[in-house]
């Protein structure tokens, strides 16, 4: 079994594998563009909704019902289903309204919802995505939460390009890669079902050359989060500790009000540069969510 292979880096594993079995807890994030909690509460208790708000953060609602697709605050732009932990990396950002930010890889939208949110709609969000196929829930996505700050552009993000930006840098990128996605166990009960290391290794790859990239195009003193849905420390902590020997940027501290473990520094006889364990670990068990990883680096000036 794939989670096996985490066993030396989780010391509650049995707890660890008992939350992986369980089913997701379903949760919205009010869209503040086009509504107030007190206004998506008032209209989910009209509704009929059972709901709670999440403790380290109001603006999520863990709902009874797996499908808030179906109710009018979704459809009025007002709420946006997301998963719990998800939200974590656009918090992370130091983002401020009037900035240019870079969504490195957006689809179907999410986080760039929710950085357009704490943007105030203000400034100049790029999304980009390179599946073309995924770009119309991104647009569709963006249109309903009232995002007017947003250009979608769909390229590899390994070699976007500032020109059509005047290569003016970006303040922040928000670098959440495609991964081998075992942290979705609990949405997805065939997440692993095509697993492999050949797997892992080749998308690691893609992901040293998307973080590479998004550092290169954040201005001096800027931010970037890097994050994923895996446990895999081939796709989280080796990713920073290449990113960090070859672009002029350092790992930084953050809270996350969440129960959380620090980066590894040593997986499968690899050491990693003890940095790395500012970044954080989440394990679905630690705080009922889906598994995440997430870093935040800060270029050098
Ligand atoms: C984890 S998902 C992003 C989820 C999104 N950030 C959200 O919050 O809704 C990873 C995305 O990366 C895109 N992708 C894969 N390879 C890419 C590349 N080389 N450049 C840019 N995007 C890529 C995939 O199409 C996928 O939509």
């Amino acid at each position: 079994m794939v989670l096996s292979r985490y066993r030396p880096l989780i010391e509650e594993f049995e707890a660890f594998l008992a939350a992986c079995e369980r089913p997701l807890p379903s949760v919205v994030r009010v869209n503040t563009l086009k509504a107030t909690v007190d206004r998506v509460r008032e209209a989910l208790d009209s509704g009929g909704y059972a709901y709670e708000s999440c403790e380290w953060n109001p603006e999520l609602l863990r709902l009874e019902t797996s499908r808030p697709g179906n109710s009018w605050p979704y459809v009025h732009g007002w709420i946006y289903g997301q998963e719990e932990v998800s939200a974590l990396p656009a918090l992370v950002l130091d983002l401020k309204p009037g900035d240019r930010v870079f969504d490195a890889c957006a689809a179907p939208g999410s986080k760039t919802t929710q950085l357009a949110a704490l943007m105030e709609d203000t400034g100049t969000l790029v999304a980009n995505d390179a599946n073309l196929g995924r770009l119309s829930a991104l647009r569709s996505n963006a249109e309903r939460c009232g995002v007017t700050n947003c250009v979608v552009t769909s390229t590899d993000a390994q070699t976007f390009s500032l020109d059509p930006f005047n290569d003016e840098p970006f303040d922040h990128a928000l670098v959440d890669v495609p991964c081998s996605c075992e942290g979705t166990i609990r949405k997805n009960p065939t997440a692993l079902d095509e697993w492999s290391l050949d797997r892992v290794t080749g998308i690691a790859g893609v992901q040293r050359g998307i973080l590479e990239r998004a550092v290169q195009m954040t201005r001096a003193g800027g931010t970037v989060v890097y994050s994923t849905c895996t446990f895999a420390p081939e796709e989280n902590e080796a990713v920073l500790d290449h990113v960090l020997e070859t672009e002029p940027c350092r790992l930084v501290e953050f809270d996350a009000p969440l129960t959380t473990r620090p980066g590894v520094t040593e997986w499968n006889g690899e050491q990693y540069d003890p940095s790395v364990q500012r970044a954080k670990r989440i394990y679905p068990h630690l705080n009922d969510t889906g598994g995440f990883f997430c870093a935040k680096l800060e270029v050098d000036a």
